[in-house]
């Protein structure tokens, strides 16, 4: 299967700090991608450099085989929604569709206007006078209706009221499924992520922390609880990924290849939430491996 993005020791820098470093990841076609990690982590970096609004410092990075933002081309299979929904104040939301059908050529007008009436937007209204929630619904909107091969998503969901994140993740699902749609979604809401992404990527200090199919890596990773202990005296080859003691309990989260039968330790599955905040917690150390899992 072809990679939707592949990045290759890809770094990103503002002034004397990196933004972004050393990211290699590999996406195959056809998943949707949770981009987790805490603030300033660089997830939004990575989106703008995955859809060509920010060039590398260091590496690379190809999306559906080319060069972000490279040609018109290029850009028109790459649907981006930013963070800040940015929407002309003064058009009014069936401007927005006249304009979004003129810069897209694959613009599917009869889902766009569906969408629109669905949601209760007046056509009339500005773009200016809807709400934050209502911006991000025409946001989406255009982003959708471009009908693009891979749709990045900064915090699409944030602004959206519960009903309508569950209407919007599940119209993302149907997209995937009827048009063949890649996605790659950041969002601090991993009950939702949990829901919909079959692969997930945690970004922490600017570093992929883990980067894998979603199944695989619950698979491979396991909570130990027992007496407290230090971590070198945990079964040989499980890396710890992070680490909490009382005075007489040691709770370790650990990557694992084979299963594990020690009778001192409880061993129990992890959850998407509990395995993104364990990667979250762990502090940057130099000898400690990425767990990133290559394609099959
Ligand atoms: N235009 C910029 N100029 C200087 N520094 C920037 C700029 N944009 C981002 N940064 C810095 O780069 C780092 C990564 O920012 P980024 O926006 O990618 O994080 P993020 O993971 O998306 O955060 P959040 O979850 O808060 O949206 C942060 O330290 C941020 O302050």
């Amino acid at each position: 299967m072809t990679a939707v993005l592949e990045a290759r020791a890809l770094g990103k820098k503002y002034g004397r700090r990196w933004a972004l470093s050393e990211c290699t990841i590999d996406i195959p076609a056809g998943r949707v991608v949770g981009l987790v990690g805490p603030n300033g982590a660089g997830k939004t970096t990575l989106l703008k450099l995955a859809s060509g609004q920010l060039e590398p410092t260091a590496g690379g990075i190809t999306v559906l085989g080319g060069w972000p933002g490279s040609t018109s081309a290029q850009l028109a299979r790459v649907g981006f929604v930013a963070q800040d929904t940015p929407l002309y104040p003064a058009l009014t939301v069936a401007e927005h569709l006249r304009l979004g059908a003129r810069l897209n050529p694959g613009w599917d007008e009869v889902m766009a206007r569906d969408r629109i009436a669905r949601l209760g937007l007046v056509p009339a209204h500005r773009a200016g006078r809807l709400s934050g929630g209502q911006r991000a619904q025409l946001a989406l909107t255009l982003g959708v209706a471009k009908r693009p091969e891979l749709l990045i998503l900064d915090e699409p969901v944030a602004s959206l009221d519960p009903l309508a994140r569950r209407e919007f993740m599940r119209e993302l699902m149907e997209a995937v499924v009827e048009h063949r749609l890649s996605v790659v979604l950041s969002s601090h809401l991993i009950s939702d992520l949990e829901k919909v992404c079959d692969f997930l990527i945690v970004l922490a200090g600017s570093h992929v922390r883990v980067a894998g199919e979603v199944d695989r890596l619950l698979a491979g990773h396991h909570r130990l609880t027992g007496p407290r202990r230090d971590p070198d005296r945990l079964p040989a080859g499980r890396h710890v990924i992070s680490a909490r003691h009382t005075d007489r309990q040691s709770t370790y989260v650990v990557r694992t290849d084979s299963p594990i039968h020690d009778p001192a330790w409880t061993v129990t599955p992890l959850g998407l939430e509990d395995l993104v905040l364990a990667y979250m917690d762990e502090r940057p150390t130099k000898n400690r491996p990425v767990a990133t899992e290559v394609r099959r």
